[in-house]
């Protein structure tokens, strides 16, 4: 199993009696693209800003690589790299003397290859053009490439898709994926765009009103919403053998005594139907269900079981 390098306990983050993050427990793996999803205000730029350690929380602890010591946890600043809320920009500068900036800022010794870090993030080397006249994506990945200066090892970016077109965002997807499985970065990202969240995600938080509602791989969550022919009926045991005996279906589940879900077979629902039925098994329901990672948040939100 990958270690754990990002991990928040019990934290909690309070604006006077405003309770903005209650008792949220993230655990962010190493080489994972961590998707945070959450209705606005739900508290993912203060979770963010949190694990950068740009405020403190109230209450609870955060461990970075393993380590949980207030005094030791600021070095490790160092080994993550960020874009939250809108990047500082000096618009009157080139892409390198921006970087030249923030290089210097950091403390990073002179002899630092800032071409290394501009190639990185597709912008060119010799570009003279000044920031003002960049491209929104050209902007976002100028702000990558600060993010990126120090050689992180976890990525943080809060709403890194804010602005770009749609080969904007096709761009900043496939760098985020060559980063994380080129160069092995970690990468945390919350977006509200989540049909992009699902193209590049190894894992979702989910947050809600400031809790965490549920921590999924991607495997786990197209297990839950894959497409499938939902069965409620008298009696799970008694129906599935009909459904292998009559009807050679193999490829199900069995939720509960009454719930099955069979993800072959989508389009003989009628047919299963009848045999159930002339088998003596009394069926309630039957119905193709499956979920897109926004119909699913909205039912893990909205507070809704999963059948
Ligand atoms: N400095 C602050 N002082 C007081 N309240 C704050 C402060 N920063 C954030 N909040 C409050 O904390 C709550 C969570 O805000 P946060 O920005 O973390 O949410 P979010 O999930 O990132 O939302 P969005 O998707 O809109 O960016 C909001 O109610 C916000 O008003």
């Amino acid at each position: 199993m990958s270690e754990v390098i990002c991990q928040t306990i019990n934290l909690t983050k309070k604006y006077k009696d405003n309770l903005v993050l209650d008792n949220v427990n993230v655990n962010i793996k190493r080489g994972e693209i961590y998707g945070l999803i959450g209705e606005n205000g739900a508290g993912k730029t203060t979770l963010i800003k949190i694990i950068a350690q740009l405020i403190k929380s109230t209450e609870g602890k955060i461990k970075l690589f393993g380590c949980t010591d207030e005094n030791k946890l600021s070095k490790l600043q160092k080994n993550i790299g960020y874009t939250i809320e809108n990047p500082a920009l000096y618009m009157d500068m080139t892409a390198r003397q921006n970087l030249e900036v923030i290089r210097m800022e950091k403390g990073i010794p002179g002899t630092y290859d800032i071409d290394r870090v501009l190639k990185l993030v597709n912008l060119d080397i010799r570009d003279k053009k000044k920031v003002k006249n960049f491209s929104m994506g050209m902007k976002q990945r100028l702000a990558l490439a600060m993010a990126l200066l120090d050689e992180p090892e976890l990525l943080i970016l809060d709403e890194p898709l804010n602005g770009l077109d749609p080969t904007g965002i096709l761009e900043l997807r496939h760098l985020l994926i060559r980063l994380n499985v080129e160069k092995g970065i970690t990468i945390v990202l919350s977006s509200h765009i989540l049909s992009e969240l699902y193209k590049l995600s190894t894992c979702y938080g989910i947050m809600h009103k400031g809790k965490l509602i549920e921590e999924i791989s991607a495997d786990e969550l197209d297990n839950r919403c894959k497409k499938h022919i939902f069965l409620n009926v008298s009696d799970s045991k008694l129906a599935t053998v009909v459904l292998e005996k009559e009807l050679a279906i193999y490829d199900y589940i069995v939720c509960s005594d009454k719930i099955i879900k069979i993800y072959s077979n989508l389009d003989e629902c009628s047919k299963i139907n009848s045999k159930l039925v002339l088998n003596n098994v009394l069926v309630e329901e039957i119905s193709i269900k499956g979920d897109t990672l926004e119909s699913y948040f909205t039912k893990v939100i909205g507070g809704a079981t999963h059948v």
